[in-house]
């Protein structure tokens, strides 16, 4: 398969290597210096564009793709505001657009335990939830956007919370669910929910030991992306 990287920092290196590993070729590795290099590619050359950037660079990058009629796997976060223009250029170009806020498989379970727990503490009234995400300091969003898949499971199940909210160390409402992010070197990407109660503390806890898994995730998302069609998610392609 040939893929193109729009974006090639951290996850873009280790996609690469993942990809070819797998056997496929990379026909363009895209960041700020050589973006000029989409112009003399042919289109007609990429089976899937794999897009791991930055949140201002996103959308320009994804839309580039879906209006040749190349399918994108993207995972860059903190963009997502605009992701309904995308999805309705994905149906107008007949191509597939595919969004995680993250591709590991332990993250996507973890995802399912999240929100098994909310649902188990959504009549708890003396518990009260908050969450923890430590990363990099290179991140350039906050929360992450694991987090706030994290959040939206949790709002989805617990209706006392109206809406989820960055720390600012004050967090007195308790309508909201507070997010603290934390950023210290050199954190893959750690998240941490936790119900407190003046009797007992339950947590749980994901923790990514590198950004393989992410890599990998994305890689085998794109493997089977490559002749479908549509807007898709991690719920088509697992299978739990
Ligand atoms: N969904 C998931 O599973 C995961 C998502 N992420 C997300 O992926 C994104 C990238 O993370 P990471 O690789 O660590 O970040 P890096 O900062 O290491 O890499 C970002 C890359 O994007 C490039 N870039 C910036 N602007 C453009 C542009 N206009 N066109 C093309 N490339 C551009 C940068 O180029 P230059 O070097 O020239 O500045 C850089 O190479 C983040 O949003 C992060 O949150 C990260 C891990 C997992
Ligand atoms: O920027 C990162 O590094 C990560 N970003 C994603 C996010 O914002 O959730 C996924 C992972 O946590 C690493």
């Amino acid at each position: 398969m040939n893929i193109l990287l729009l974006g090639y920092g951290k996850m873009g290196k280790i996609i690469g290597e993942i990809a070819e590993s797998r056997g496929h070729q990379l026909v363009g590795k895209i960041n700020i210096e050589n973006r000029n290099e989409l112009e003399k590619l042919d289109p007609s050359r990429v089976d899937v564009a794999i897009e791991f950037s930055q949140p201002d660079a996103a959308f320009d990058n994804i839309s580039w793709a879906i209006e040749r009629g190349i399918p994108v796997v993207s995972g860059t976060t903190g963009w997502l505001e605009k992701k309904p223009a995308i999805s309705a250029l994905t149906l107008e170009k007949n191509t597939a657009f595919f969004y995680a806020s993250n591709y590991s498989i332990g993250v996507n379970i973890f995802f399912k335990v999240n929100k098994f727990l909310a649902s188990l503490m959504k009549d708890q009234q003396d518990y009260r939830a908050r969450m923890e995400e430590v990363h990099h300091t290179e991140k350039k969003d906050a929360p992450s956007g694991t987090a706030i898949t994290l959040a939206e499971g949790i709002l989805g199940e617990i209706s006392s919370y109206k809406n989820w909210k960055l720390s600012d160390g004050m967090d007195e409402n308790e309508h909201l669910l507070y997010i603290e992010a934390k950023r210290i070197d050199p954190a893959p990407g750690t998240h941490i929910i936790r119900y407190q109660s003046e009797i007992d503390d339950i947590e749980i806890s994901h923790t990514a030991h590198s950004r393989k898994g992410f890599a990998l995730g994305a890689v085998l998302v794109a493997e089977w992306i490559k002749d479908k069609k549509g807007v898709l998610s991690m719920d088509d392609f697992l299978s739990f």
